[in-house]
């Protein structure tokens, strides 16, 4: 099925989204599901060769996908893949930042640049991809920012404070950015998985921290897909209805 007309099955046909932090995890299982609702998907990272494999698999699934790299930290970089989104697939109706990086650390052992990059990415991401879209989208008066959380943002957790406290961050712009766009029809969710299977561990360098605060081998966890479904729910809706924030857990591990 294809065409610029929505339908039951693809919600979102006509529709353009970008995503960040599309080489891996959630974010590849964002742009996947976002696809199969009919968006036309631009993808982001740093690893092209990943951001290949996914356009390939999305395109063979009859999808449209365009790839562009980019590090979310360098801002010139975040404001060209918009302007190749929308050279390339149309306006940009749908923007999901989900870029990020996770380190478990104690405050105690002060590894600084840890929490420096947890920041840069986390943070200054996140608002780079905000800064990159609103301009259009408060031009053609529609919108919908999407912004990975997490559980964190909502509740700091130990081993993570540095994290928590960029997801708080996420937070707390996400929420007084819903209030600024709402003149402007713009909407802005924040998304707050739990323990999600994905790379995401891998970058931790002080494995004290890890060895005592992650209890993610503990229950069953949430898959990717389990994320990229909900999303292409909230970004679904009809246009009157706003789903602010969305806390989704694995059943065993509520906060
Ligand atoms: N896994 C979990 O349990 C949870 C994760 N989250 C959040 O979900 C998001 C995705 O994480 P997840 O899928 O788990 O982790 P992964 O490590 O699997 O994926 C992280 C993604 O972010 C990208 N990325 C990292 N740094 C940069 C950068 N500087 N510039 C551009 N892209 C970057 C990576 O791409 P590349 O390296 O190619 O640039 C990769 O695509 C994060 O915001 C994370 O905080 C929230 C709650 C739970
Ligand atoms: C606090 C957490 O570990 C959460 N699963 C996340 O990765 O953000």
């Amino acid at each position: 099925m294809s065409g610029k007309f929505a339908t039951a099955n693809q919600p979102l046909s006509g529709k353009v989204a970008v995503v960040t932090g599309a080489s891996s995890g959630i974010g590849r299982s964002i742009a996947i599901h976002l696809s199969n609702a009919g968006a036309k998907v631009c993808i982001a990272a740093r690893n092209v060769g990943k951001l290949e494999e996914l356009k390939s698999e999305i395109e063979k699934n009859n999808g449209t996908a365009a790839f562009f790299q980019c590090d979310v930290t360098v801002r010139e970089q975040v404001m060209q893949l918009i302007f190749f989104a929308e050279k390339n697939l149309g306006p940009v109706d749908i923007m999901v930042n989900n870029a990020g990086v996770m380190m478990y650390s104690k405050m105690s052992n002060v590894m600084m640049d840890d929490w420096d990059k947890t920041i840069d990415v986390n943070c200054k991401g996140v608002t780079n991809g905000i800064g990159a879209v609103i301009p259009g989208m408060i031009k053609r008066k529609r919108g919908h920012i999407v912004n990975t959380s997490s559980d964190a943002g909502l509740q700091g957790f130990p081993g993570l404070a540095v994290y928590s406290g960029t997801k708080f961050f996420v937070e707390g712009v996400s929420q007084a950015l819903r209030h600024e766009m709402v003149e402007h029809g713009i909407k802005v969710t924040c998304i707050q998985p739990g323990d999600v299977k994905t790379n995401i561990l891998s970058h931790t360098t002080d494995l004290e921290a890890q060895k005592q605060y992650d209890g993610s081998s503990k229950c069953k966890i949430l898959d990717p897909d389990d994320i990229g479904r909900a999303v292409a729910y909230v970004v679904s809706q009809p246009d009157h209805v706003s789903i602010n924030q969305l806390l989704i857990e694995p059943k065993e591990a509520p906060i």
